[in-house]
C-alpha cells in the first residue's frame, strides 16, 4: 500500500523555488492499477519519483506498506526500493552493448544472486514476456516493443511487486503501444501495482483509475 500524506516537493531555494508538489493526499492500494496524468510540469515525474523511493519530500510524510520512508536513511530507502519496485522508463533505459538476456540479468548480479537462480529467473521472465526469440540480440536488433519488453522484464526479475513507468508508450507507434499496455494490464492481474505516467488519455483511459496533477495538486 502506498500512502502520501500532505506531501510537499520543492526544488531550489529562495527565487528560484519551485513548489512541484503542494499537498498531496493519495492512497493507492496493492494491486492497483493507475495513471497519473496532467500537462507538462505539473508534477508527474516528481510525484512518480517520490513513489519509487528515487527522491523524499520536502515536507509531508511518504508510507509504503506502512514504512514511514521520510523516516529512512538513504542506504535504507535504496534497499527499500531494490527490493519492492522496478522502473520502466520511456526510451527503454536499455544496456546498448548487452544481449536481451544480459540485460533482464543485471539486477540479479547487483544483488548477488547466483548464476544458476539468475538463468530460472531470467528464463522464466523472458518466457513470461514473450520474448525468448530475442534473447541473443541487443537493443539496436529489436523492435520498439521488443525493447519495452526486455525493459519491462528487467524491472520485474528481482520479485517487484510495485511497478511505475513513466510514458511506457510515448516512444513507440499506435499499435505496438497498445500491445505494452495489453502487457501491462496482464502483469496487473498476475497482482503486481501499476503505475503510469502519461499524457496520452487513450493510455490513461485503459486504467482502472486516473490521477489527474495541475500545477501540483490533484483535480481528481
Ligand atoms: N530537479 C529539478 N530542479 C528544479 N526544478 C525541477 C526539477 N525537477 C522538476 N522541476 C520542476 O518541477 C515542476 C514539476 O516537474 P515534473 O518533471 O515533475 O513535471 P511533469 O508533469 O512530469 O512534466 P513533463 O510532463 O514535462 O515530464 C516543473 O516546473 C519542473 O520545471
Amino acid at each position: 500500500m502506498i500512502r502520501l500524506e500532505n506531501v510537499i516537493k520543492i526544488y531550489g531555494e529562495d527565487y528560484e523555488k519551485k513548489i512541484a508538489l503542494n499537498n498531496i493526499c493519495l492512497e493507492i492500494k496493492d494491486g492497483e492499477f493507475v495513471a497519473v496524468t496532467g500537462p507538462s510540469g505539473s508534477g508527474k515525474s516528481t510525484l512518480l519519483n517520490i513513489i519509487g523511493c528515487m527522491d523524499i519530500p520536502t515536507k509531508g510524510r511518504y508510507y509504503l506498506d506502512d514504512t514511514d520512508i521520510t523516516l529512512k536513511t538513504k542506504s535504507q530507502i535504496e534497499d527499500i526500493r531494490k527490493e519492492k519496485i522496478g522502473f520502466v522508463f520511456q526510451h527503454f533505459a536499455l544496456m546498448d552493448y548487452y544481449t536481451a538476456y544480459e540485460n533482464i540479468e543485471l539486477p540479479l548480479i547487483i544483488k548477488n544472486i547466483k548464476r544458476s537462480e539468475r538463468k530460472r529467473l531470467v528464463n522464466e521472465q523472458l518466457k513470461l514476456l514473450g520474448i525468448e526469440e530475442v534473447k541473443d540480440h541487443i537493443p539496436s536488433k529489436m523492435s520498439g516493443g521488443q525493447r519495452q519488453r526486455v525493459a519491462i522484464a528487467r524491472a520485474l526479475v528481482s520479485g517487484c511487486n510495485i511497478l511505475l513507468a513513466d510514458e511506457p508508450t510515448g516512444a513507440l507507434d499506435q499499435a505496438t503501444g497498445r500491445e505494452v499496455m495489453e502487457l501491462l494490464k496482464e502483469i496487473n492481474k498476475r497482482g503486481t501495482t501499476v503505475i503510469i505516467v502519461t499524457h496520452d488519455i487513450n493510455i490513461a483511459n485503459q486504467t482502472e483509475r486516473i490521477i489527474e496533477i495541475c500545477d501540483g495538486k490533484i483535480k481528481r
